[in-house]
């Protein structure tokens, strides 16, 4: 495995009159929270790492390998979105069996792994269910035992605690720090909340205005008081 999972230099992204840049490299088996105001460009880091925004420049290597004109599967990155993850009318077993084949055509060791990925998500005996009858916090277990039975070594979680309450936030945070240590995958998540970069990860990167602000170790991270983007964050008064 290279030392660095995800390394982008010199990108940039074009949307009519704005420019968006991203320079980055981060550590193979890093737990990153990725924060900033809105519209900063969180989202669009993500669709550029997977593959589903273009650079209009700069270089995007993942495991030390060139990522130009490869589509989004031929990349090893699995990406959750906030909602939309799951089709309403297939089974919570289809759902995460997706994750393997997109036609669906899987055969009994494969059908295994979806129940074990399932069950290591907590949801046994969930595999009949409709998506509709599940919690939003089970629908986000779903989403995630399909990124395990993938076994991409980068996995993107676009706000993985946004639709839990607080103790489910704790036990989300709990179970992406075991697969973390099972899997030794390299995670992204997107957050607004410092108790989850508490909770998670061991680096932070900041964007503020379509550029990375900050990327360094979440404890310097959480101990910062300025600048003011950041304190804001904290929840210290800006000074
Ligand atoms: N397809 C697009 N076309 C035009 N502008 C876009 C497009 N996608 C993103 N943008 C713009 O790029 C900037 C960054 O957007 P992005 O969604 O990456 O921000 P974000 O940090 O994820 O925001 P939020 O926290 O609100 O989700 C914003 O100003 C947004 O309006």
């Amino acid at each position: 495995m290279p030392d660095l999972a995800i390394r982008l230099t010199d990108v940039t992204v074009r949307f009519e009159e704005k420019r968006l840049s991203f320079d980055c490299a981060i550590p193979a088996g890093a737990a990153v929270a990725v924060a900033g105001p809105s519209g900063a460009g969180k989202s669009t880091l993500f669709n550029v790492i997977a593959g589903f925004q273009a650079p209009a420049s700069g270089d995007v290597r993942l495991l030390g390998e060139d990522m130009a004109g490869r589509d989004p599967a031929e990349r090893p990155v699995s990406i959750i979105f906030q909602d939309n993850n799951l089709f309403a009318h297939l089974t919570i077993a289809d759902n995460v069996g997706l994750g393997i084949d997109p036609a669906l055509r899987l055969d009994a060791p494969a059908r295994q792994r979806v129940f074990t990925a399932l069950a290591r998500v907590g949801l046994g005996g969930y595999e009949r269910r409709l998506p509709g009858s599940l919690s939003g916090g089970e629908r986000q277990r779903v989403a995630l035992a399909r990124a395990l039975v993938r076994r991409r070594p980068i996995l993107l979680l676009d706000e993985p605690f946004a639709a839990l309450d607080p103790a489910m936030r704790a036990e989300m945070a709990k179970l992406l720090a075991e697969l973390r240590d099972e899997t030794k995958s390299t995670m992204l998540f997107i957050t607004h909340q410092p108790e989850d970069i508490r909770r998670l990860a061991n680096r932070v990167m900041f964007l503020e205005a379509g550029g990375i602000l900050l990327d360094e170790p979440a404890s310097d991270f959480l101990s910062r008081r300025e600048p003011p983007a950041v304190a804001k964050f904290l929840g210290h008064s800006a000074l």
